[in-house]
């Protein structure tokens, strides 16, 4: 893959600072953690491995996995102080609002005391955000106060039982576990950006995981794959895709889960998110989804030569798992958490403040006249 040649606003094409996390958009593997190809990971590894890597560097041996899990699963239970801040957000608030909300909360209950909390503090995150966003959507959607300690090994599978109430088929929870691993961890984009610069002023880790959560929100970054639900839904067939999107290119609208700041040909997740939604397709015996999302894919290349972002095809994916469009964006937060946290880590490791300079085009210097004369 070549580099992308990048100028102009955004920051686009300039290095804002160095890091062992990930290669993003490098020729060869497209996207790499900490070494590993993330196709790799996604086929032979589980999310809290990939957790484990990116978070302490190295994968974990069969012990120190089996006592990450043991760890990660203690730390799913809500503080009753949370859970009634969770129960006092309608049902009509956005779901990112909610997480946004529930990590401040959970900030202020919790808080990271010293930096030596640090990797205890992404582990309670990463134990507590699913049923964080679970428990707020079951009370106030379904009128319940679940438990959100399960005995699930996996925080995907735990996602969905809290969702669901039943431990998902082997099928939905390996396909969960794949996205947390394929929304992971992406070297400098606009959401881990965020927490960097929070980090890089000696700020808590509670408050660089809440900035982060704001900024992924937007549907120019993780907000695409709810945007991108919301397009295909309607879609009839592959003829009414086509139709659908001719007519969007005209009127020069974005077609979100599309185009990347970084890659130039693919998104090396996209293949893997897709394969996986094709096999969804087939389990749960409703393809028109799958099939629209093909066609969009298909005239999107030969209209714009813009492809498929890793959130496109987790829109159909999602979807066909039962998860509710409103939760899509939660579930990439409950991944990226650990990406934000190595690269606060890691900036921390490293600090200077992150203080830019900007070009002045206003006005030129100028008195300040008295309030009668304005
Ligand atoms: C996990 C993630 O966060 S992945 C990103 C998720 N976001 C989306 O899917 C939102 C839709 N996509 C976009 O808005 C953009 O492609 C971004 C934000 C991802 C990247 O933005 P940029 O780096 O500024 O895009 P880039 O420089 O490649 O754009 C080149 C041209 O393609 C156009 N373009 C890019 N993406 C799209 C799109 N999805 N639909 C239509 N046109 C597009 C741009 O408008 C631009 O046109 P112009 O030169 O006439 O102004
Ligand atoms: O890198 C980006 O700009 C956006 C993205 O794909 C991600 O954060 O996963």
């Amino acid at each position: 893959m070549t580099d992308k040649k990048l100028s102009g606003a955004g920051l686009r094409g300039q290095s804002a600072g160095e890091t062992a996390l990930s290669t993003v958009g490098k020729s060869g593997s497209g996207l790499t953690y900490r070494g590993y190809d993330v196709k790799d990971l996604a086929e032979n590894v589980s999310f809290e491995e990939v957790a484990y890597l990116i978070l302490y560097g190295e994968l974990p041996n069969v012990e120190q996995l089996a006592a990450y899990r043991q760890k990660l699963k203690g730390l799913r239970g809500l503080p009753q102080a949370l859970k009634e801040v969770l129960e006092r957000i309608p049902a009509n608030a956005h779901p990112m609002d909610v997480m946004r909300t529930g990590c401040s909360m959970l900030g202020n209950l919790e808080p990271e005391k010293d930096f030596s909390e640090q990797y205890d503090v992404a582990d309670r995150m990463l134990g507590a955000f699913t049923s964080i966003i679970c428990y707020w959507y079951r009370f106030s959607h379904d009128g319940v106060r679940i438990d959100t300690e399960t005995d699930d090994e996996q925080i995907g599978s735990h996602f969905l039982h809290l969702l669901h109430g039943k431990k998902p088929s082997p099928l939905f929870a390996r396909v969960v576990d794949v996205s947390l691993i394929l929304y992971a961890e992406h070297e400098f984009n606009a959401s881990t950006f965020t927490a960097r610069v929070c980090a890089s002023t000696l700020s808590d880790m509670f408050s660089c995981i809440t900035g982060a959560i704001g900024s992924l929100r937007g549907p120019l970054h993780g907000g695409a794959n709810e945007a991108a639900m919301e397009l295909i839904q309607n879609m009839r067939d592959e003829d009414d895709a086509r139709a659908t999107l001719l007519g969007k290119l005209e009127r020069k609208e974005k077609i979100m889960g599309f185009g990347h700041a970084i890659y130039r040909e693919s998104d090396p997740r996209n293949a893997i998110i897709k394969g996986w939604s094709e096999k969804l397709s087939k389990e749960v015996g409703d393809e028109r989804l799958y099939k629209v999302s093909v066609a969009c894919e298909e005239l999107m290349w030969k209209e714009k030569k813009l492809f498929c972002n890793a959130d496109f095809f987790h829109a159909s994916a999602y979807h066909y798992m039962g998860i509710p469009t409103k939760l899509f964006t939660p579930i990439f937060v409950c991944s990226r958490l650990t990406g934000w946290a190595a690269h606060v880590m890691e900036q921390r490791a490293n600090n200077r403040i992150i203080r830019p300079s900007a070009d002045y085009v206003g006005v030129a210097p100028r008195e300040v006249p008295p309030i009668e004369q304005r």
